[in-house]
């Protein structure tokens, strides 16, 4: 055998041997990944030789098809996520989904730290999600890209990223707590980026599992129309199949005598006889469905009126079921589904209306890609950094294609860079591509720069047309040059970190490696932010909560082979100004034989009523800024912003603010880094005078304890200064609904789970920056300062 041949055996017999094992325990990133050739004739030659080696165990499915669905049609591609509250079981779902389409040969389990989408170490140690991993598969004839997305409120940001490259998502629900915390706050993340979802009520075998609790808390909490598309067969323990709805067919799950798998299932039209008082509540339920679907569409409603006016029964499943897809992608309803992926019941019937009901990529609209025609334009997503290959970049596909071996421009970085290939996440598989079309994911190789929320376009000169093309549609109105960049990407919003505290390597000598470490997890995670204190030059790690701080120190050392010492945890609080004041700064400087000369004339004044934002609105006086060259207007924003990173008082953000540029002159031989200099120094005088007041993290609490633990719960949120705002009842429970400053808040988990014998739970969330008063403010300066 030829030394290829002889490859490409024991290639296939890895592939095979892979697919036969049961439990994957490695870690994904330092294993061996494994490619199907390095073209497309190569996947179809190694794909096929390996259906034939069943003794070993049989591949997936529909891995075959491969050869023709490597770039399927864009109407038969669904990119969903899965979101929720934390352990409301999106992991067990994901395992599930991928077991029936056949792309594991058996589900690992949460609880036992071997699912396929939970991969780094401490998330199988922890049994949570922290980053979300992409996986794809196929289900019937539709390419399903699912993303798993994290339930911990301090990985909110990976949730955004995800929500941004969704075209629908499935919101898991434990059917016993109904809306939880953290559903709320990414239920509104999807609104935001107004993506269609559907719901699964899972655990319905729990012992306190209520389907009507459950839909009337998505009714109240997230203020919208469930459509239930399904009920259940028997609630907790009775809890053993579904019937539809649309059809009014039951879904009965058997287990076969060796095998409780969930494939096993009857499927049959639920008649009187089977259980008069069920088939009673079917046809309500379907009458209940028909009636709210008329209200929502009017074409639905038409037809209900007219041709079916006399018998609501007789309208044909397809057309209720083509309306319901009608509202759910308006997002005027939302399709409520049920059953327990622990117990493997209702999983199939949850990836039916994920194909039936949630948009294909292109009956989504995206505001920045009307600029690029079509030419290539797509998202940075999540980056992994592989030992072996370097940096694995995920990329949605918006418009154009990608092809591999293909030079790519990145318009946040302003760079260009090289991808060597394309790979397709096939569950823990990867599966080298030929091309990626618009609507569908992939991972490519060789993106050494590219981090996660950047966008991707072929060349230089496309980002430039986009560009010209967005500032010439804007109607008139003259965009500046930041505002034209926001319109060209396709990026994530990186909320700024409430938390942080230094970093040190264990000698000076590791300084280069750990600086080399947290540059890749940056790329890997923009919410993390690293920074260099400018006193005392130590490394300063910025994040979202302290088990953001915890899993990337965990990480460094996992991963990097680096221990480090973290500082205490501190909190990151912001500076705003208390009044409007103004400044002049002169720069005269000679270097060489140029002479660098500015007067600058600004105006800071607090900006009032809007979001909190770091971001300092600028503004030109009347008749400045028309004299000012693109590049200049460049480098006096450039010096505004700068000049916010770090406020006078505490070196700490300063949010909401206008700068007016009132007056600039310059002598034409200077640079524009002095220019942005002399700008920088003017904003600092002026925010001096205008009066610091410093804003601490005001976080939103909400804690379910159970009712013997709720007055000690309460009496500790008043010792830190919590402000309660309600106490609902959830079965059992009490859920207090409070807001807390942050900086009471540290160590909070070890002191409630002593308090509550460990029965509370409780999320967080960044609520707003409250002003701290006076006496507040100089204790925090005395202790900024060391005087205390
Ligand atoms: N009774 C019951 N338990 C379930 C079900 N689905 C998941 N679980 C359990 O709930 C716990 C959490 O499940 P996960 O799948 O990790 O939940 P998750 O939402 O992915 O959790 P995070 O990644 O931490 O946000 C585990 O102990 C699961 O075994 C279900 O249908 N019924």
């Amino acid at each position: 055998m030829s030394g290829t041949a002889l490859e490409t055996e024991a290639r296939m017999l890895r592939i095979a041997r892979k697919f036969s094992v049961n439990t994957l325990k490695s870690s994904r990133l330092c294993s061996e990944h494994m490619y199907f050739g390095n073209t497309r004739m190569g996947v179809i030659s190694v794909v096929q030789q390996n259906c034939c080696l069943r003794s070993y165990s049989s591949p997936p499915g529909d891995v075959k098809s491969l050869r023709s669905v490597i770039n399927p049609h864009i109407s038969r591609i669904r990119n969903i996520g899965i979101m929720a509250h934390i352990d409301a079981g999106k992991t067990t779902t994901t395992e599930r989904m991928l077991y029936y389409s056949g792309y594991i040969r058996a589900f690992g389990d949460v609880d036992d730290g071997d699912t396929v989408t939970d991969f780094m170490v401490q998330e199988r140690e922890r049994g949570i999600t922290i980053q979300s991993a992409a996986v794809t598969f196929d289900w019937k004839d539709y390419r399903i890209n699912l993303i798993d997305t994290p339930g911990h409120v301090d990985f909110t940001v990976e949730v955004e990223r995800c929500l941004r490259v969704l075209d629908g998502a499935v919101a898991v629900f434990d059917a016993s707590a109904g809306v939880e915390a953290q559903t709320l706050t990414v239920w509104r993340q999807a609104d935001k980026h107004q993506i269609p979802r559907i719901c699964f009520l899972n655990k319905m075998d729990k012992s306190r599992a209520s389907f009507t609790y459950a839909v009337e808390s998505i009714k109240q909490k997230l203020k919208t129309k469930p459509l239930l598309l399904q009920l259940p067969m028997g609630e907790a323990k009775t809890f053993r199949g579904l019937v539809d709805v649309v059809t009014k067919e039951q879904i009965i799950w058997k287990p076969t005598s060796d095998l409780d798998d969930g494939k096993n299932f009857e499927q049959k039209l639920l008649l009187e006889a089977d259980d008069p008082n069920l088939f009673q509540e079917v046809q309500d339920a379907r009458n209940t469905l028909i009636e709210q679907v008329a209200d929502l569409d009017d074409e639905f409603a038409e037809l209900v009126l007219g041709e079916y006016s006399e018998n609501l029964d007789l309208i044909p499943a397809d057309k209720l079921q083509s309306a319901i897809r009608r509202v759910t992608l308006a997002q005027k309803a939302v399709p409520v589904l049920c059953g327990s992926a622990l117990k493997n019941k209702g999983v199939q019937p949850l990836l039916d209306a994920v194909t039936m009901y949630l948009p294909a990529p292109n009956e989504r609209s995206y505001e920045f890609l009307q600029w690029y025609k079509d030419d290539l334009c797509a998202l940075a997503f999540k980056v992994l950094h592989d030992k072996c290959r370097g940096p694995l970049v995920f990329i949605r596909v918006y418009s154009g294609s990608l092809k591999p071996q293909s030079a790519v421009y990145n318009i946040n970085k302003s760079c260009t860079e090289r991808m060597s290939r394309l790979l397709l996440p096939f569950a823990d598989q990867q599966i080298e591509i030929p091309s990626l079309m618009p609507g569908n994911i992939a991972l490519t190789v060789g993106l050494k720069k590219s981090a996660t929320g950047d966008t991707i376009v072929s060349s230089k000169a496309s980002a430039v047309a986009a560009a010209r093309r967005a500032g010439r549609d804007a109607g008139g109105e003259k965009r500046s040059s930041s505002n034209i960049e926001s319109l060209l990407l396709a990026g994530v919003e990186i909320p700024d970190p409430v938390f942080f505290c230094t970093i040190e390597p264990p000698s000076m000598a590791k300084q280069q490696d750990l600086d080399n470490a947290l540059s890749c997890l940056q790329r890997e995670d923009p919410s993390l932010k690293v920074k260099l204190d400018p006193d005392t030059g130590q490394t300063v790690l910025c994040g979202m909560g302290e088990l953001h701080i915890e899993i990337i120190h965990d990480r460094i050392k996992r991963e990097y082979g680096i221990e480090t010492y973290l500082g205490p945890l501190q909190i990151a609080y912001r500076e705003t100004i208390l009044n409007a004041a103004q400044a002049t700064d002169v720069l005269d400087k000679t270097v060489g034989d140029k002479r660098h000369f500015v007067t600058a004339e600004l105006e800071v004044r607090p900006r009032l009523g809007e979001r909190a934002t770091t971001k300092p609105a600028i503004k030109y006086a009347v008749g400045v800024i028309e004299e000012l060259p693109k590049e200049v207007q460049g480098a006096i924003e450039n010096g505004v912003t700068n000049s916010c990173i770090q406020g006078p008082l505490l070196g700490f953000p300063v949010q909401d603010i206008d700068v007016t540029v009132q007056s600039l002159t310059m002598h034409p031989d200077t640079s524009h880094t002095m220019l942005s200099a002399c700008v920088s120094r003017c904003v600092q005088k002026a925010l001096k005078k205008a009066g610091i007041q410093i804003l601490e993290p005001l976080m939103n609490l909400e804690i379910t304890v159970s009712e013997d633990h709720l007055s000690a719960a309460l009496a500790d949120l008043a010792q830190r200064r919590g402000s309660v705002q309600e106490i609902q009842s959830r079965q059992d429970n009490r859920v207090v609904i409070a807001t807390v400053p942050l900086a009471e808040m540290m160590g909070y988990s070890t002191v409630l789970r002593s308090l509550t014998s460990g029965s509370a739970t409780f999320t967080l969330e960044l609520a707003s920056y409250q002003a701290l008063n006076s006496q507040e403010q100089s204790a925090l300066l005395q202790r900024r300062m060391g005087l205390v």
